[in-house]
């Protein structure tokens, strides 16, 4: 049995909707997720017409769902990492070419980690060219307190693998002020993103009173972390500050600054872009119906207000699914 089929298998009772893709061969699943808000209307994003294939519905509750809902989550499940790379570049171009036209601005989140290599198609033909790259403005969902051209640097590491490939003005790209202590980088971070809200560069969020950036591009430790939210730590508690610091990351180096979960729920889009073997037993917690334990992963802690959350996965980051 192929992943796709058994994930379909295991989620009938669960009113999943499974959808082919033909090229990429991805398979698309509407996760429940535990009470988790869904709204009516239809995809709002052609992620592709051209990958996605009609919607199959495993069973009649799922055919309904599928038929009149709009997916607020949804998980897409890649044969191949390239296919996931292609999909994601086109999925934030057309977030870009939206989000410019209504807006003015593109306001882009990244993480650090094996998201950057993820993103690299869009560094490359047709998107280099077609997107506006000049309404782009880049944030860090988490930085490391280290000077910018250290090797554990995250605005290195983009810098290096994709800022450094598209024209994306350098006064849009907002690194941390890397001469302040971990404190002072994180509430200059916030007052830099308070000054962009007042030039309506970054959106609020009507509902939260927060900042609602347009998409956010993360990953997922394989404990289940985001930004630098971890598990167990009291800042996933956090819910007054846009941006806070913490000097005791368990992932090194230990000294880095956040968004807060208030931030990320805020946000229109997040594309969770998790891969590997490593992160199935994170991917099966997140994206299980059934409570398992009291504690969240702060992966599960990602609940947007009104935004779409799409999962980015390939074959090995969900093989533990069908095992629910
Ligand atoms: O600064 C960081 O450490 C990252 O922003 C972090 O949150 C990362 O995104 C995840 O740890 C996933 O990293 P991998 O995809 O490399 O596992």
């Amino acid at each position: 049995m192929s992943v796709s089929a058994a994930v379909a298998a295991a989620s009938t009772s669960r009113t999943l909707v499974l959808a082919r893709h033909r090229s990429p061969p991805a398979s698309r699943v509407a996760a429940t997720s535990r009470g988790r808000p869904f709204s009516s209307g239809p995809h709002p994003l052609a992620v592709s017409p051209a990958t996605r294939a009609p919607a199959m519905a495993t069973d009649g509750a799922a055919a309904a769902a599928a038929a009149g809902s709009k997916k607020k989550k949804e998980v897409l499940i890649f044969d191949a990492e390239e296919d996931l790379a292609v999909s994601l570049a086109k999925y934030t171009a057309e977030l870009s070419a939206k989000l410019a036209a209504e807006r003015g601005a593109f306001t882009v989140v990244l993480s650090g980690g094996s998201l950057i290599k993820n993103i690299r198609k869009l560094a490359e033909p047709p998107y280099l060219d077609s997107v506006d790259w000049s309404k782009w403005h880049v944030f860090w969902v988490d930085e490391r307190v280290v000077p910018k051209d250290h090797e554990d640097s995250n605005y290195k590491l983009a810098l290096d693998g994709f800022l450094s490939k598209v024209p994306i003005p350098t006064g849009q790209v907002y690194a941390i002020n890397d001469a302040l202590s971990a404190e002072g980088a994180a509430d200059d971070y916030e007052t830099c993103l308070k000054q962009l809200v007042k030039n309506g560069v970054i959106a609020m969020s009507q509902s939260t009173g927060f900042p609602r950036f347009d998409v956010m591009l993360l990953g997922m430790g394989p404990d289940g972390h985001i930004a630098s939210l971890f598990p167990g730590h009291p800042l996933v508690n956090e819910n007054k500050k846009w941006v806070t610091y913490i000097k005791d990351s368990p992932k090194p180096p230990p000294e880095r600054i956040t968004f807060t979960f208030p931030v990320i729920n805020s946000s229109a889009y997040v594309a969770m872009v998790v891969t590997g073997a490593g992160k199935a037993g994170a991917v099966q917690k997140a994206l299980s119906d059934k409570q398992t334990s009291s504690d969240l992963l702060p992966v599960e802690m990602a609940v947007l207000q009104d935004g779409e959350f799409t999962w980015f996965t390939d074959k090995p980051a969900v093989s533990m699914l069908q095992n629910k």
